[in-house]
């Protein structure tokens, strides 16, 4: 069999060249998430289920157009957006005392 090292090294380079815009693009997402917090009025509004479908289709859509499984990307996007509303709803605690 072949060597696969050197495919696989450089697979996980480009790999970790994408986490480094991920990570970035994520702190950005996570700062407008926090400043949302003091606009709500209680934890409901946190989790605004309404909006949170409204994302997952946009995401879904975009995934089709991209080439990529609207699944996977909703399963992802469904992840990342519960640790968020996780986050905002310690700080709607720590802004509002509710
Ligand atoms: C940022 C918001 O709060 C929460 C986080 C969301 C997100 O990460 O996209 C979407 C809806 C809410 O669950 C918002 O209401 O827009």
């Amino acid at each position: 069999m072949a060597d696969t090292e050197p495919a696989l090294a450089g697979i996980r380079t480009a790999i970790d060249e994408l986490d480094a815009e991920i990570v970035g693009l994520l702190a950005r997402r996570a700062d407008l998430v926090r400043q949302a917090a003091p606009l709500k009025s209680d934890r409901q509004a946190v989790r605004a289920p309404e909006r949170v479908a409204q994302v997952v289709a946009r995401v879904r859509a975009l995934a089709g157009a991209a080439g990529a499984d609207p699944d996977l990307i909703e399963r992802i996007y469904r992840g990342m957006i519960q640790a968020f509303i996780d986050m905002e709803t310690v700080e709607h605690h720590r802004v509002s005392g509710d």
